[in-house]
């Protein structure tokens, strides 16, 4: 099975630092990467890169045994049977859907019955078989955003490349159109590479979440990994919701920590004050703390209740320590604001 190789990519426009600064990601045949970061980060670089729009300055990517680029050289897109969906999806305004969905093929000589039957099964793998006459100005934005994805795959690309493909979408679709996602995914085989902003999107489609900041790669690993042991800080605050709490703590090599040790390190940061001032002389580290190991118990040290919002499946809570760092929770009850409250923190990871 092939694999797309990103081997120590860069790419420098010239602006003083690279826009992506040496990558190197192996993609396995069938991995669905969710390329995460914040904006300017270099994620839209990569992927122009992996398609053949822009040339690497310096390092390479392959497909298998197949160079594409280099700083040397590069294969023309075309060339590189990929396919990309962009945000805005540019659908030809005088075609049907079946014409607009077709037209890739067409262009690569293909008519007649092997047209129609690439064409019907695109149609079908995105549910619009139904809307195969219709031209893209009697379609929703879901359907618009369907029939671009279709045109994509009607070629059987290896690999797909997503730049925020529902960016545009309200969140219902958005939804319905990650099921469409998940279901060309599973039956396509093919690699797939998505750029996001939303991380839950990310999560819900992904099996690999690959996050960047400044150009560089900080972590590649699948979601529930890089939910539960994120390297960092910037990881750690962009996956997921959590609160990063700087505390004393020694250095022990565990970076998974339960109770009895936060409980030490937090001392004699509780709401009220008490409880002696421990561990004065050890050197502060970031801990992530996921507001679902945040609740409410006897042994627990005081939190004030800064904010109770309600969010339908429960309340979030905004916590302060005495020291003024703060804490989301979750509680399934709503909790006076301003009130002081013992919680206890079951785990938390060093970042
Ligand atoms: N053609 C170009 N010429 C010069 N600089 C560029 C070019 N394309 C991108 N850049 C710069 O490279 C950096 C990375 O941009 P890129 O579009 O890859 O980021 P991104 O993470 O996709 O951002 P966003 O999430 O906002 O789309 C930015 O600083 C951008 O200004």
């Amino acid at each position: 099975m092939a694999q797309l190789i990103l081997n120590h990519v860069t790419k420098d426009f010239g602006g003083g630092r690279p826009a992506v600064a040496d990558v190197s990601l192996t993609l396995r045949r069938q991995a669905f990467l969710a390329l995460l970061g914040p904006s300017g980060c270099g994620k839209t670089t990569v992927l122009r890169m992996i398609a053949g729009f822009e040339q690497p300055t310096d390092g390479s990517i392959s497909y298998g045994e197949r160079r594409l680029s280099d700083a040397e050289r590069a294969l023309p897109p075309e060339k590189r049977n990929m396919a990309m969906v962009f945000q805005s999806y540019a659908l030809w305004p005088h075609m049907t859907v079946a014409q607009n969905v077709g037209y890739p093929l067409k262009v690569r000589g293909i008519s007649g019955a092997q047209w129609r039957k690439l064409v019907g099964e695109a149609l079908s793998l995105v549910r619009l078989t139904d809307l195969a006459e219709r031209r893209p100005a009697e379609l929703s934005g879901g359907q618009r955003q369907r029939v671009a994805l279709a045109r994509c795959l009607v070629t059987q690309p290896d690999v797909v490349l997503l730049d925020e493909p529902l960016a545009n979408l309200d969140q219902h679709l958005r939804k319905a159109m990650e099921e469409t996602f998940r279901a060309f995914h599973e039956r396509s085989g093919a690699t797939m590479v998505y750029v996001t902003h939303d991380q839950a999107e990310a999560m819900a489609l992904a099996t690999d979440v690959a996050v960047m900041s400044e150009g560089r790669l900080l972590q590649v690993a699948p979601p529930a990994e890089i939910y539960a042991r994120p390297e960092g800080r910037i990881v750690g605050g962009l996956i997921g919701r959590g609160s990063i709490l700087r505390l004393p703590l020694a250095e022990s090599g565990e970076r998974q920590l339960g109770w009895p040790v936060l409980r030490e390190a937090l001392g004699s940061r509780g709401a009220d004050g008490a409880s002696g001032g421990l561990l004065a002389d050890v050197p502060p580290a970031d801990m992530l703390v996921r507001p679902e190991h945040v609740h409410r118990g006897t042994d627990g040290i005081l939190m004030r209740v800064m904010s109770c919002v309600f969010e339908g499946e429960r309340f979030a809570l905004d916590l302060a320590l005495g020291d003024g760092q703060r804490l989301k929770a979750f509680s399934s009850v709503a909790i006076a604001e301003g009130q002081t409250v013992p919680f206890v923190i079951a785990s938390g990871w060093r970042l």
